[in-house]
């Protein structure tokens, strides 16, 4: 099967259209006005083509919260939003902390799955426990890395151990860096200007900055791998900035939202706000994105964490955390970040590829002859208005509804295979 994507726009070469040859799951050519036959042609006139998108921060709720989202209308979202290789958190019930139900998840992976899906398992059984889970049979069973998301690793001696072992089997830990004990009094929001003027329980930075510092020495310590999930204050970007100088091998990721919004955009209390990490202040988000700049942070992950609307309806108190971003993230960064000249667009397609690939040593992010034709195709001309009704998600609890966007996708192909394509 031969697939052609004429008259591209690509990153290096913004000038001239270029086309695309796949041939079965491969790039086989690519060059100016390719003289070749194929079964099947993608007019990509004016469009951008990437590499396939990479989000190493999705929660896909199944098994377990199937009524939030599921691998089949996850994934759809992930292609949607032009990701085609995606990395799943295992805060799913039951968490995937055994053989048996790591290789359950990755049958059910195998059976819905509309883009690539890499399954982490737990750091310690059922996420909260002390246990170390048994990481060399997990990944034999198709484990990709190890993390606790949506809750912080409270003790250090369990994060040390954690980290020795992994070392060892030269694999990544990943953290959602909290520390319970700096929650005073539960937290809804960001404990700055805003939450004492909507009277809502605040979370410090110190919650996560603290625990990034006890990490990066352990880290130092073990010579793992340590990635941080989406870091959202100034202090963290600075401890992670001095941990990299120190040569310690630290990595780490930011959303959209901390990067495009703060505490200041909230106007009342709304649980689309609720996310954890929490908006932050004007000054954390303008850190994040000087972090991003000069190498501090990696990456751009989602942290695509669907929920209901019966959930995410009215106040924050009582609601859960988290917002959705799979299908509105290349969009709204290029949008708000590349059209108003604060990064260059082959960064943000850096952030969003080449980099996940080569901290996590997956052999995709690259727009090349011989690569897998993963690809994302977006259109950076015609303007949109997001809305509930695009979305492909289970879910559309997304504060960014209503926001103007460039930059949609206009389609998404993965191992050759076209995964979505926008309806004309
Ligand atoms: N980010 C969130 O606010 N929520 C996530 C958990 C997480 O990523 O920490 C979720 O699972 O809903
Ligand atoms: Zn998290």
């Amino acid at each position: 099967m031969k697939l052609l994507i004429k008259n591209a726009r690509i990153i290096g070469n913004h000038d001239f259209p270029t086309d695309i040859l796949i041939e079965d799951s491969t790039i086989k050519k690519i060059g100016m006005d390719l003289k070749v036959s194929a079964e099947k042609i993608l007019n990509a006139k004016g469009k951008l083509v990437t590499p396939g998108l990479i989000d190493v921060h999705v929660h896909l709720r199944e098994p377990g919260f199937e009524y939030k989202e599921t691998i089949a209308t996850g994934t759809a979202a992930a292609a949607r939003g032009g990701f085609t290789t995606i990395c799943a958190m295992p805060n799913v019930n039951p968490a995937p902390d055994s053989v048996k139900k790591m290789q359950n998840i990755q049958r059910l992976i195998s059976k819905s799955a509309k883009v690539k899906v890499k399954q982490y398992a737990p750091i310690t059984e059922q996420l909260t426990s002390d246990r170390l889970t048994d990481q060399r049979a997990l990944v034999n069973a198709g484990a990709f890395a190890f993390t606790n998301d949506g809750v912080g690793v409270q003790t250090a001696a369990t994060m040390y151990l954690a980290m020795k072992e992994a070392a060892k089997n030269k694999v990544s830990i990943i953290a959602h860096t909290e520390d319970d004990s700096l929650l005073f009094d539960g937290g809804v929001m960001h404990e700055g200007k805003r939450n004492k003027e909507l009277n809502l329980s605040g979370m410090s930075q110190l919650t996560e900055s603290t625990q990034i510092a006890r990490d990066v020495l352990l880290a130092e310590a073990t010579g793992v791998h340590y990635h941080i999930c989406h870091v959202s204050a100034k202090e963290s970007v600075r401890v992670i900035r001095d941990a990299k100088k120190a040569g310690i091998n630290v990595t780490a990721e930011v959303t959209p939202h901390h990067l495009l919004m703060s505490e200041e955009d909230i106007l009342s209390d709304n649980s689309l706000f609720k996310m954890n990490p929490p908006l932050r202040s004007k000054a954390d988000q303008e850190a994040l994105l000087e972090g991003l700049l000069d190498g501090t942070i990696d990456m751009i992950a989602t942290d695509h964490a669907p929920h209901s609307d019966e959930e995410k309806q009215g106040s924050m108190i009582g609601s859960p955390f988290g917002i959705i971003g799979s299908e509105t993230a290349f969009p709204l960064l290029y949008t708000n970040l590349v059209k108003t000249r604060r990064v260059t667009l082959d960064q943000l397609v850096e952030w969003l590829t080449s980099k996940p690939a080569e901290i996590f040593n997956m052999d995709i992010g690259r727009l090349e002859v011989g690569a897998p034709a993963d690809l994302a195709c977006f259109d950076l001309q015609n303007e949109k208005v997001i809305s509930k009704e695009m979305l492909h998600s289970k879910s559309s609890n997304t504060p960014f509804i209503g926001w103007k966007i460039y930059g949609d996708t206009y389609f998404t192909i993965v191992d050759g295979q076209v995964v979505y394509q926008e309806e004309n």
